[in-house]
């Protein structure tokens, strides 16, 4: 039986900014399972990167966690656990490898400095085990890449590096902020592939955030949808597009011409995410919904259970 390892509950973030309270995050809920990998997708704004750079314990200092918990193993994350739990339980690969690496360190050193600062290796055994680890993503010629600086590597070859490094100390969970964005679709596969064989192989859990619905459904187990700083639908990727019945799900996978579209590319969504300063009706989809009725506008908003994968915050699921 799969265990659940990271458990999302109700949880809202806000941030305290001079124009106001962005409220970011409203009463988010969902849980990643070991060996699973979980999509989350949605426009530029809806909340993905506040989410996962919350559960890493790397949120900006204006943000203010209203309400709401984030569990592991079954014990709450505290701040103050965060930085030895970082890159030893819990990793995360950033979007550009070439910004997060060290431009001016030899890469093989990069995986030694996270090795050494969550595990007992010294000396000689941490050479090993950072080449290791760089053969582990199938880094070609591992030995000679350990001596290398990240201006000598192809854009694919860092974000393998940054996935040799997340994976170093062996996490429980990945978390992939758009993993591939600016790489070609032939290394965006050999990327993705290679998290999956990952997952398959030892068991970790992966968080996939992408605009990319169509790489979400092709390598995720469950895909969870955000709109506006709420999570509208969640279910096995299976049941997408098919099955979908928020009506922002319905939406967005109507709105894909082929299966190698992009969520950036797509202007067909009528309206535009609300201004999240200032009050909010429940549904913060009600202002672009074609389904919307007067009862729509009172709270609170109801999660409707389709089966019990499946889950949708709407009155009026399809
Ligand atoms: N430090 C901050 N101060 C104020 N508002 C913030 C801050 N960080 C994020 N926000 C706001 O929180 C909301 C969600 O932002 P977030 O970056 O999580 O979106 P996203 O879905 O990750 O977008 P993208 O796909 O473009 O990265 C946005 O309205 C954003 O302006």
């Amino acid at each position: 039986m799969t265990k659940q390892l990271l458990s999302v509950q109700d949880l809202s973030i806000d941030f305290l900014t001079r124009r106001g309270r962005v409220q970011a995050l409203e009463d988010v809920s969902f849980t990643v399972s070991e060996g699973e990998i979980l999509g989350i997708v949605g426009e530029s704004g809806s909340g993905k990167s506040v989410l996962s750079y919350s559960i890493m314990g790397l949120s900006d200092k204006a943000a203010n966690i209203r309400s709401g918990s984030i569990d592991f193993r079954g014990v709450p994350l505290k701040p103050e656990k965060m930085a030895d739990l970082r890159g030893r339980e819990i990793s995360m690969v950033f979007q550009s490898p070439r910004t997060a690496l060290n431009p001016i360190r030899k890469v093989g050193h990069q995986i030694e400095d996270v090795l050494r600062r969550h595990t007992p290796l010294r000396g000689k055994v941490l050479k090993s085990a950072a080449i290791e680890a760089l053969a582990r993503v199938r880094i070609p010629d591992p030995e000679r890449r350990y001596e290398a600086y990240p201006f000598e590597m192809s854009g694919g070859m860092c974000q393998r590096v940054m996935i040799a490094m997340a994976l170093a100390c062996k996490p429980a969970l990945l978390i992939c902020d758009e993993p591939t964005t600016g790489l070609d679709v032939t290394t965006q596969a050999v990327i993705m592939d290679l998290v999956r064989d990952l997952v398959a192989e030892t068991k970790m859990a992966a968080i996939l955030i992408t605009h990319d619905l169509a790489l979400a459904g092709e390598y995720c187990d469950r895909i969870a949808v955000m709109h506006a700083g709420h999570i509208v639908e969640v279910a096995q990727s299976r049941s997408f597009p098919n099955e979908l019945k928020h009506p922002y799900t319905e939406r967005l996978f109507a709105a894909l011409p082929s299966a190698a579209a992009n969520l950036s590319e797509l202007a067909i969504i009528p309206g535009s995410l609300p201004d999240l300063r200032g009050a909010l009706p429940p549904c913060r989809y009600i202002a672009r919904c074609e389904r919307a009725k007067e009862d729509c506008s009172l709270g609170p908003l109801p999660w409707t259970k389709i089966d019990s994968d499946h889950l949708v915050r709407c009155r009026y699921p399809k």
